[in-house]
């Protein structure tokens, strides 16, 4: 791009800062000297390639979403939790944001994220282990309780039961009084990564891409800042896949829900700024922030020709992070501080919008109170004394981070290229039932394809750390160590005994015949090609069970079973 382009550029960008609303905030370094709010090449230098790179808060968004970067807000601290019953993770959100997190994020127990109810006999020792139970709106309504929906943006993390816990969550709120249509949050719901990675699924992929497409449709219609979607690289990461490999799966994941709502005459405009991302940030820093720069604009560039989207926030891709529990280690765990801080510090560096810090005793059990608070200071450390919400992405312009991103695109948009082909080989060019993406992400999940790369990929590392090619530290070098044994958070077995007794008590006092005739309607709706979401609420109304609700749908449609592949 020549000078004059350049500064064109430049000129846009200053009117967009100025006319920007900015913190009232100290934006010096630590010496009181100045900065400027973004940094670009000189003033008269030609830069080639520099339509890739931009200015912040203008295609392709390579620098990231705002003119103001961090100035205008800072990213949202949400950490990630629950445990026990509803009580409890109750009790643990009210610390959070009285502490100063800036959001919550429900972490659900096994059970809830398979479907199951806490009395079903599958569901017997996990019940509140690795997050929250929850059976009904009852329990969404203690979760919540004392805490405004209306205000507080929520997300949820499931995906197989996701329409029917959004349900509940819509129910809580409805109780508490607040209009469902001004909730804000975000329900992770991305089933394709289920398939390809994290293996919580229940239906079969069709079937179940119907009701999403349901979710969406409500969600356009009348929660028009809710996002339905949280398209998940984090599980594809933690399974072992490349950063490339995780970034080119999760927007291609991405695409497919698109053409999912252009499948349903949704528009693009309308229904694309609900679809939000989450990635992992691993602990190679500089690949990390080149893979979130990557990200941007790879978005903003597919939305806009290949899908038509032409509002900024239809082509903005938006996401949380978090940091990699996968570079955790048992050994030595309070190394595990350091290594959060580097990756929530490349994740920031990267533009994140949302952040979860992992807590240092997180390879062992779910996090102590003490944990949690030093994973959520790891943040306000890095927002309130470093410096680095001063300036829109420091590093654009790094040869070498520049390069990386250029790289890991480039790698992406090759994966892309494999995953049409192998659409095209399943549906003829043009006949493609919902697009051409999701043809060839249901023929890899089909066939196997994203698990056995992500297990080649996984292979190739481990095999690096066993022959010492890759360090870590505590584990395959610097062994010794004179740190004690963590306490860690023992969830016990009686939340089990007293979430089962609350469950049967609900069973008796709520109207048998009410909840029968919600879902027999609800799976009329199911059988034919009505929104299913509003019979759903009506269930749901009437204390209808999320164990009840799945398994309703679960005879209708069938249970996924994964191919074997060797
Ligand atoms: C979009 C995100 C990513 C973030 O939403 P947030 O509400 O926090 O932030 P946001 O939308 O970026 O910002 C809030 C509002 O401020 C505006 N805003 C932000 N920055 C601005 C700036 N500089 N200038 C002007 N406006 C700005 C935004 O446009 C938005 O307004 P408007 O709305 O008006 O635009 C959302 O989807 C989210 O919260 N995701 C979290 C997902 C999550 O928690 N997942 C946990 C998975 S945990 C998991 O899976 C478990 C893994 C394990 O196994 O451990």
């Amino acid at each position: 791009m020549d000078a004059h382009a350049i500064e064109e550029g430049r000129r846009r960008w200053q009117a967009r800062y100025d006319a920007a609303n900015k913190r009232d905030a100290d934006f010096t370094t630590l010496s009181g000297d100045r900065v400027a709010p973004v940094y670009g090449p000189r003033s008269g230098d030609t830069v080639e390639g520099f339509e890739r790179i931009g200015w912040p808060g203008e295609y392709p968004f390579t620098r990231g979403l705002y003119p103001t970067g961090y100035r205008g807000r800072t990213w949202t601290i949400r950490q990630f939790a629950g445990f026990g019953n509803a009580q409890q993770t109750n009790e643990r959100y009210k610390m959070i944001l009285d502490s100063g997190g800036g959001g919550l994020s429900v972490a659900f127990d096994m059970p809830t994220l398979m479907g199951r109810d806490s009395d079903d006999p599958r569901s017997l020792g996990e019940v509140g282990h690795c997050g929250v139970a929850i059976d009904s709106a009852a329990d969404m309504e203690v979760l919540f309780s004392g805490i405004p929906l209306g205000d507080v943006t929520t997300s949820m993390t499931i995906s197989g039961p996701a329409v029917p816990v959004f349900c509940m969550y819509l129910v809580a709120a409805e109780r508490q009084g607040v209009d469902p249509g001004v909730l804000n949050g975000t329900l992770q719901t991305d089933i394709f990564k289920e398939y390809i990675a994290q293996k919580e699924w229940l239906f079969q992929p069709e079937p179940h891409l119907r009701l999403i497409g349901d979710l969406m449709e409500h969600c356009s219609r009348g929660i028009p800042a809710y996002k339905p979607l949280s398209v998940s690289g984090y599980h594809i990461r933690e399974a072992g896949s490349t950063a490339a490999q995780e970034l080119a799966y999760t927007l291609a994941d991405g695409f497919g829900y698109v053409e999912l709502g252009l499948s349903r005459g949704l528009d693009v405009d309308t229904f694309a700024p609900g679809l939000s991302f989450f990635f992992d940030a691993h602990v190679d820093f500089f690949e990390e922030i080149a893979k979130f720069r990557a990200a941007r604009r790879i978005w903003a560039r597919w939305m806009r020709d290949e899908y038509g989207a032409t509002s900024e926030k239809a082509q903005w891709l938006r996401f949380h992070t978090q940091t990699a529990g996968v570079s955790l280690t048992a050994q030595q765990p309070y190394n595990n501080v350091v290594r959060t801080a580097v990756e929530a510090l490349a994740a920031v560096l990267g533009g994140t919008n949302s952040l979860h810090t992992n807590a240092l005793d997180e390879t062992l059990a779910l996090p102590s109170e003490q944990a949690a608070e030093i994973a959520l200071r790891t943040q306000q450390v890095l927002m309130e004394e470093t410096g680095v919400t001063n300036v829109a992405d420091p590093l654009g312009g790094s040869w070498y981070v520049e390069a990386l991103t250029d790289r890991i695109e480039a790698d992406a948009e090759k994966i892309f290229e494999q995953i049409k082909e192998r659409g095209r080989r399943t549906v003829p060019e043009g006949n493609h039932p919902i697009g051409p993406i999701t043809s060839g992400i249901l023929r890899g999940i089909e066939d196997g394809w994203f698990t056995s790369e992500i297990a080649e990929a996984a292979f190739t590392y481990q095999r690096a750390l066993e022959k010492d090619e890759k360090k870590v530290v505590g584990v395959n070098c610097h062994t010794s160590s004179v740190t004690g044994d963590l306490e860690i958070l023992r969830v016990s077995h009686e939340v089990e005994h007293e979430q089962v007794r609350e469950l049967g008590r609900r069973r008796k006092e709520r109207d048998e015949a009410a909840v029968s005739a919600a879902l027999a309607t609800m799976m009329e709706a199911a059988r034919g090609d009505a929104n299913m979401i509003e019979p759903m609420l009506d269930a749901v109304r009437a204390e209808a069970t999320l164990g009840e609700i799945c398994d309703a749908l679960r005879e209708e449609w069938g249970v996924y079973t994964e191919p074997p592949v060797f």
